[in-house]
Parts: structure tokens; sequence; C-alpha cells
């Protein structure tokens, strides 16, 4: 086999620049693109929503239908869009995907879930097949297209169009696990001819990232340290038995950041581009800072600015961060988050930046131009998670010499390096307990840097704005985990 000239078919439920919700979608677009340049065909599978602009104008280049239930068959099209020069084929099944948004409308996740994403891992391998597309390795990432791999072992064990396929799933969050019952699942006809325990979470009920893991030749974290993290109860919130029996399969894999869109040289969207060195970015990073500062309605001060982009979840530690936020603000400081999600989170910081107007803002949004204004202008981004499988917005801030303060747990503990521990070569700051007090000792570890020694300040900035984190090397250990997958023997069921 000669290893530039892989078939690749990368199914995901989303992917920058077409339909995205957070980072998942990131590595959709970059991973792909970086398997491409290495010289393997790759063709992208996402479904195709209404939010997808220009989707339905695109070509249709497959009319099909799917055989769901006994003599029940589905129809759906299959249209070729291109992202970064990338072939995407959108699954054009309006009843599943033709919604307002991807997963779920006010707070509610939609009801037939379970059948939308059955539908585009089972459409996944109906549509290869027909287009002729043969794929060496199907790459499927979280929950959404955990039943690809089952499906290729208990639905195409015996078609020889996949004789030589392998399949690899990405884990970029082990929290969500897309649990249903047998009853909604009756598009899978598998799962109603027998029970699969290795995939259930009790009798009545499967779950698809348990699938994925059971079945797949190979598996990634999407770091390291959250490979490790996965075989432990806590680290895998609850699948550590299923991570543990196929740890021989399992590795670590750190994203990349794409520097072609997250870069202060060349980002368009951002009010003043600023270079890897220190007078350039003194001079851009303070007006992005004051630009900033007009757009959400901060005092526009020499302060040093925090910044946080992120889903409001638990997850990102804004649990850790509520309780003390008052309290930091009574330093000479300004925070901006820009954020969406809980509702009960939003409020609380609602709330807070009513009380503290010229310090605090909080923009309750998903906007990708305040994300790359927040990493220009801030000095530091806060990523305070309680867990972070691999973690992007670190990566991003680097390189626009914004300092990560984070906590050290999954890929944030691979990617910043702590001032205190390592100041020669640090990247940011690390904290290590998940509590509020630990997070406001590293908060004001870092204004003292930034108020007392300007120039190591600046030092810093530098070192992470030249620290790389490139896709190319993350794709180049892909191209090896696909190679391990299409050495192992095509192996039959799992016991
Ligand atoms: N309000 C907002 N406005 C604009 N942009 C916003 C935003 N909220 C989030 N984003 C963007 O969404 C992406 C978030 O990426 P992350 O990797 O930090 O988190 P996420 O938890 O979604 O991804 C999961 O998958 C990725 C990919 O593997 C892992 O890195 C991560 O640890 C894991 O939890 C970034 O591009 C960020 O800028």
């Amino acid at each position: 086999m000669v290893l530039s000239d892989l078939n690749i078919l990368f199914v995901a439920s989303e992917i920058e620049g077409l339909a995205k919700t957070g980072g998942l979608a990131d590595v959709a677009k970059s991973l792909p693109k970086a398997l491409q340049s290495k010289g393997h065909s790759v063709r992208v599978v996402i479904p195709c929503y209404r939010s997808i602009a220009g989707a339905f104008d695109a070509p249709v280049v497959l009319e099909a239908a799917m055989m769901t239930e006994q003599d029940v068959y589905v129809d759906y099209q299959v249209r070729e869009l291109e992202t970064d020069g990338v072939k995407v084929w959108a699954i054009d099944c309006r009843p599943y995907y033709d919604r307002n948004e991807l997963y779920a409308e006010n707070n509610q996740a939609y009801y037939d879930n379970g059948e939308r994403f059955a539908f585009l891992s089972a459409a996944a391998l109906d549509l290869t097949e027909k287009l002729d597309f043969c794929p060496n390795i199907i790459h499927a990432n979280d929950w959404h297209t955990g039943l690809v791999p089952f499906l290729l072992k208990n639905r195409h064990q015996n078609n020889p169009f996949f004789a030589q396929t392998r399949s690899v799933l990405s884990v970029h969050n082990a929290v969500f696990k897309g649990v249903f019952s047998y009853a909604e699942l009756r598009i899978i006809p598998e799962l109603t001819r027998e029970r699969f325990a290795n995939i259930e979470i009790d009798p009545h009920h499967v779950a698809f990232l348990k699938a994925g893991v059971a079945y797949a030749d190979k598996i990634n974290g999407v770091s390291p340290n959250y490979a490790t993290e996965l075989v432990t109860d806590l680290g895998s919130q609850g699948m550590g038995w299923d991570f543990a029996a196929r740890a021989n399969d399992l590795v670590g894999i750190v994203n990349g950041c794409d520097y072609g869109d997250w870069n202060p040289e060349t980002d368009n969207l951002i009010p003043q581009k600023f270079k890897a060195n220190k007078t350039s970015m003194a001079r851009g990073k303070k007006a992005c800072k004051r630009a900033l500062q007009r757009e959400v309605g901060l005092a526009q001060k020499d302060l040093p600015m925090f910044g946080m982009v992120c889903r409001l979840t638990e997850q990102k530690g804004l649990q850790y961060l509520l309780p003390i936020l008052n309290h930091f603000l009574v330093n000479q400081v300004q925070l901006v988050i820009v954020g969406a999600g809980d509702p009960a989170i939003a409020q609380q910081l609602r709330t807070i930046a009513s009380e503290n107007e010229s310090s605090f803002a909080f923009v309750e949004a998903y906007s990708n131009k305040l994300a790359h204004w927040v990493e220009a202008g801030a000095d530091f981004f806060l990523m305070p998670s309680e867990f972070e499988p691999c973690g992007l917005n670190q990566m991003y801030s680097m390189v626009y010499g914004t300092l990560p303060l984070v906590r050290n747990v999954g890929g944030l503990k691979d990617t910043v390096i702590d001032y205190d521990l390592n100041p020669e070569f640090a990247t940011g700051f690390v904290f290590e307990q998940p509590e509020p007090m630990a997070l406001l000792v590293a908060m004001q570890r870092a204004l003292l840097l930034y108020a007392q020694d300007p120039t190591e300040f600046k030092r810093v900035q530098m070192n992470a704005m030249t620290c790389r984190f490139d896709w190319e090397d993350s794709a180049q250990q892909y191209q090896d985990l696909y190679q391990s997958a299409l050495a192992s023997h095509k192996h039959g069921l799992p016991a």
C-alpha cells in the first residue's frame, strides 16, 4: 500500500465554514485539509443542515434510497460542496436535517437525534459505495458517527466493497455519549433483531459512543494526555472500562492550530494585524484592545485584559470563575466573556456584568468575529476547564501573544507551559486544583507578571507567539494510526 495514496472518508456532524457549534468543526475542516495535502484523497460527509449557505443549490451527485426498516426506504440526495479545497458530501435528507439548528433548540435536544445521527452513519456507508469511493479508512468522530464502525462490522462485514476498509474513531468529547433506546432506533434493524450488551448502558439503551469504541479498528483521544485520562473512571466520564478494553488500540493525537485562519499577521477579521516581534505586537495588540473595549462597552484604558470565548457549560470551568469574579474585578483589570449556552450561567454572568460595567463585559453570542477580536485584543485567555480533551483556543491565543491561563487537564496539560514551573520556555499559566481559589491565585500570578515586569511579560508573549502546533504534524500521526489500522486484521465481532 502506498501510504500517500489512501482514500479517506471523514464523517462528522459539523465542519467549520459550513456548520459549527464547537471545536469538532475546526478539526473536521483542518485535518482533512492537512491529510489531502499529504496526497490522500479525502471526502468529508456531513448532514446538509438548513443553515449551510448555498447548500441546497450545490450540485446533486447522488440520488439514493436506503432501506431502513423492513421494506421502508428513506430517500436522500448527496450534494457536493467544498471547504478549503476539500470535497464535502452533504447528505440532503430534509425530514432529518432541514431544521433551525444542528442538535437542539431552546436548550432542548431534538426528539429524534438518535434517528438523525444513526441515519448519518448508515447513509455515509451507503453513499460511499453508491458513489464508488472505496475508502481505505473511514474516520468517525464522536458519538454522532459512532455507529459507523458498528455498521461496518455488523452490516457490511461480508460486503466485498468494504473488504479492505478499516475504521478509526476520534474521541473529541466523551461526556457526550449519544444514549438512545432500542425502541428509538428502528431505522437500524440490526439493533431490533438482537441486543448488543457491549454497547448498552442498560438493557434498554445503547450509547453510540460505546458502539464506536467497541467496533473501531483504532481509536484516538484528541491529545496524548486525554488518551491517558480516557482509561480512568474520572477522565472517561463513566466509560473507563470500554476504553481500557481497547487500550492497545487507543492513542492520543493532539489537535493542531489552523494558522490559515488564526494568525495575527494575516487575520482579516481583526482591527489591526501584527507580527511576532515586540514592537509590532505591542502596537497591534493595543489597537485591537481599544477596538474590543469600544465594541463591548468597556472603559478605554490601558488595563490588563482577560478574555474567554466558549460554550457556556460546566466543562469550561465557569463554576470556578463565577464565585471569584466580583472579587477579582476589584483589581485594576478588565475581563470579557463571549459565550452562549446554559441559560443559568448566562444569567449569572449578566448580573455580574451589570454590577461591573466598566470592567466586565459579557457578550451572550456565538460570534466568530468577536472570538478573533478577543484572541487579538486580550492579554490573557482563560480556560479553567473542568476537563478539556484538547482545547483549541489556548493554541489560538498563543499565536496572538495572548497568554493562556489553563487548568492542568487533558490537552491543556500537553500544550501550555506554566511560567512559574518553567520560566524560560513558559507560554502561559497553569493551575491544578478544580476550585475557585486555585483559579484566582493563577489569575493573580498572571497579573503580577504583567504589572511588575513588562519586559519579561513580553518575552513570554514571544515564546507563545512562536510556539507551533501544526496540523501537518498531527496529520502525520493520523497517517500512522491509519497505517496501523490497515495492518490490523479485519477482526470479527469483539467478544
Ligand atoms: N461563543 C463563541 N463564539 C465564537 N466562537 C466560539 C464560541 N464558543 C466557542 N467557539 C469556538 O468553538 C471552538 C471551540 O473549540 P474547543 O476545542 O475549545 O472546544 P469544544 O469543547 O467545542 O470542542 C471539543 O472538541 C475539540 C476538538 O477536538 C477539543 O479541542 C475540545 O477539547 C473538545 O471539548 C473554537 O474555535 C472557538 O473559537
